[in-house]
């Protein structure tokens, strides 16, 4: 009998849920709220006895968005508290292991078909060199695979959403000015998440001298994609910019030849708009470094579960060990 394997990816609104077989695909996958949910044993019970026909997995994976630092989960976007062990406990699991959600988006990578990608410029990847992981949701996740010595590859675990973001342009030193007199520190996550975006179009409409009008990054996304309003438009141009600058400083960083994959809820939401944006340009626009980026693919994963993918390969990993 196939032993199936419970993997959750969650994230600071939504919690998804799956059973991944031997052959790694995901079966009776679920996306729930978490504000529906005190935590994570509760909305997993639910899941398994409404919508996994009963299952009573023995080993599970979670990819949470948050620190994994000792037994203690705290979601930086969302109020879930949680202890692995008594989480572990609660559902039965003879094995459960938590990993940063975009760390299990690092280990897809190489996973993923091409049908799960859309190319957004650069040339071909280097094999056997580091690649980047970023992505823009309710937070700004980041990671990145690096080959060991053995051959091997290492997802990192990091925090680089919480960058300082920089400005390239006079208006965007602008923006992220106006920006300062709110936050102590404006990060990347500040600018490019969904709140992101609310915080650029207010900005963008203060510094316009208009009232902001519009209150979620869903409405400012399509308000600004078709169109019809000249802040929210210029608000998704300063989204998409900016997240080349950070996604080139990251791919300098790591020295990222082998590719960089631009994951989260939004972008996979407006692919084309997101292909045909500054993106790239931006991403390129490092000084003397621009023939260095020009020479690195970008790519949007608009896989619907990549972190699944990473879990079922982590899983993999661990029983072959
Ligand atoms: N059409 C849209 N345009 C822009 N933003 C959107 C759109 N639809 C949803 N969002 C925003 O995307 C975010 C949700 O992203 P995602 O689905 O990756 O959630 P998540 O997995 O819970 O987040 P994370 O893992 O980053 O904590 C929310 O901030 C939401 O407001």
């Amino acid at each position: 009998m196939t032993e199936f394997v419970l993997v959750a990816d969650i994230g600071g609104t939504h919690a998804r849920f799956a059973l991944v077989g031997a052959d790694g695909e995901a079966i009776n996958p679920v996306v729930l709220r978490c504000a529906d949910y005190e935590g994570p044993a509760p909305a997993i019970k639910a899941y398994l006895a409404d919508q996994a026909g009963g299952a009573a997995p023995r080993r599970g994976a979670f990819a949470v968005a948050s620190v994994i630092d000792g037994d203690r989960i705290e979601l930086t976007n969302c109020p879930w508290r949680f202890s692995i062990e008594t989480t572990r406990q609660a559902l039965g699991l003879e094995r459960l292991e938590v990993i940063n959600d975009f760390t299990a988006v690092a280990l897809s990578v190489r996973h993923l078909k091409p049908g799960h990608l859309v190319a957004v410029g650069g040339g071909a990847a280097r094999p056997g060199s580091p690649v980047a992981v970023l992505g823009p949701g309710t937070g700004l996740g980041v990671s990145a695979l690096v080959p060991s010595a053995s051959g091997e590859w290492i997802a990192l675990d990091t925090e680089g959403g919480h960058v300082t973001m920089a400005a390239a342009t006079e208006r965007e030193a602008r923006i992220l000015e106006r920006l300062r007199g709110q936050f102590d520190h404006v990060s990347a996550e500040r600018v490019l998440s969904g709140q992101g975006l609310v915080n650029l179009y207010q900005a963008i409409a203060a510094l316009s001298g208009h009232q902001a009008v519009f209150s979620t990054p869903d409405v400012i996304s399509k308000r600004g994609l078709d169109g019809s309003c000249p802040i929210s438009r210029e608000a998704m141009e300063t989204f998409f910019a900016m997240l080349g600058t950070v996604a080139g400083n990251l791919a300098l960083s790591l020295g990222a030849k082998g590719g960089v994959f631009v994951a989260g809820g939004i972008l996979p939401r407006m692919a084309d708009a997101f292909r045909l944006s500054s993106f790239r340009t931006r991403f390129e626009a490092h000084g003397r470094f621009q023939p260095y980026l020009a020479g690195i693919p970008t790519w949007l994963i608009v896989h619907p579960l990549p972190a699944f993918v990473g879990l079922a390969e982590l899983v993999r990993d661990r029983e072959s060990a």
